[in-house]
């Protein structure tokens, strides 16, 4: 469904992603793992077209890489990026209604957004902000969904409840691509990781062998290689 093949991004000179190449299948979840700095919000960037690469990106059977951010939206593709960005004034309702469908999935998906449908985005809690962003990128209908962080500064049940529907939407067909600062979460719910350490791909597997080698994803962390 998605796959990036030798990719780089280069940022201010610097060589930031160097020769990645993965793949996300339909119905898939895909761990992107490493330590801080090691390049996963770069790529995901790379892939959505906020920021240029090399190589190649094919994202439901057309190569994309060349293409704007809002055309590989209409291909498939959504990005939910790091900073949780709500319209503040808007009701939660109103929030998903600007990605121009019903918002029944999003409800059925997070009943506890429908109780809150009339707030305003800014007051809901953080978790249910995050809800909303995943929520709307959802009603684009994606074939893939990249998400970068979506657990950062979240209380760790509201993590695993939005890990929980992160899986829902997978089993459902949607290929995700899922950079996560919790490993072992991530690992949870992933079919596959990826680790990136220095821009590079150092490691690449199941998420359930991953999780089961504490001492292996340690070492991969701190980019000594397997
Ligand atoms: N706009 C930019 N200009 C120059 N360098 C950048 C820019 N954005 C990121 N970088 C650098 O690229 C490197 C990788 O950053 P990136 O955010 O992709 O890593 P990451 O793996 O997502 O890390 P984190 O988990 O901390 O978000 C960092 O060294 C960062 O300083």
């Amino acid at each position: 469904m998605l796959s990036i093949e030798d990719v780089s991004v280069d940022r201010a000179g610097l060589a930031i992603v160097r020769g990645v190449s993965l793949r996300v299948g339909s119905g898939e979840v895909v761990a992107l793992l490493g330590a801080n700095g090691a390049g996963k919000t770069t790529l995901l960037e790379g892939v959505a077209g906020v920021v240029p690469v090399t190589g190649r990106i094919v994202l439901d059977g057309e190569r994309v890489e060349g293409w704007p951010a809002w055309k590989r939206v209409r291909h498939g593709l959504a990005h939910v990026e790091q900073d949780r960005a709500v319209f503040r004034e808007m009701s939660a309702l109103d929030n998903l209604r600007t990605a121009g469908r019903d918002a029944e999935p999003v409800f059925e998906l997070f009943p506890e957004l429908r109780k809150q449908a009339h707030v305003p985005a800014g007051l809901l809690s953080g978790g249910e902000q995050q809800m909303l962003v995943v929520g709307r990128a959802l009603l684009t209908r994606p074939k893939v969904l990249v998400i970068d962080e979506m657990s950062l500064g979240l209380a760790p049940i509201v993590v695993r409840r939005l890990a929980r529907a992160v899986r829902e939407l997978a089993d459902g067909g949607v290929g995700v691509l899922l950079v996560e600062q919790f490993a072992a979460l991530a690992l949870e719910i992933a079919d596959r990781a990826y680790v990136l350490a220095r821009g590079e791909v150092v490691f690449h597997g199941r998420g359930a062998d991953l999780r089961a080698d504490a001492e292996l994803l340690r070492a991969l962390y701190l980019g000594s290689g397997v």
